[in-house]
């Protein structure tokens, strides 16, 4: 079983010492108490085993997190659906192509939106590709 790299009371120190939030190339425990701190936390899982703490680790290092290489002052960007990496030196370029794809996305949405026609032509559309 894996042991958890983290829990509620770590956790709850992070947040009061200002961290944005937590990505944790593992499991965590304690879930109803995190949930409650209502903290961006993401893991892979939960366990009931306890953390082997090993030692004090590093800062401002190059790390490798769930198979990505992560350097300092990359960002870091997670929602509900999961976590990025994005490359300080490409930060400019992505988000200039997240706004051109949330637009995208939105004049689908309004393309659609409410129009049986419009649906049956966008399915019919997406399937003969
Ligand atoms: O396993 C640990 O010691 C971590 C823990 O429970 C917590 O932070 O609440
Ligand atoms: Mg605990």
């Amino acid at each position: 079983m894996y042991r958890a790299m983290t829990g509620d009371f770590i956790l709850g120190m992070a947040q009061t010492l200002g961290i944005a939030g937590v990505v944790v190339d593992g499991v965590i425990r304690d879930v109803r108490g995190c949930k409650a701190l209502n903290f961006p936390v993401f893991c892979k899982g939960t366990t009931v085993a306890p953390c082997g703490k090993a030692g004090m680790g590093e800062l401002h290092v190059p790390i490798s997190c769930g198979g990505v290489s992560i350097s300092p002052g990359d960002l870091i960007v997670g929602d509900a659906d999961g976590v990025v990496v994005i490359p300080q030196t490409m930060e400019n370029e992505v988000l200039e192509k997240a706004l051109e794809r949330m637009k995208s996305e939105e004049q689908r949405v309004a393309k659609v939106s409410g129009k049986r026609e419009e649906i049956l032509r966008c399915i019919d559309n997406m399937l003969s590709k």
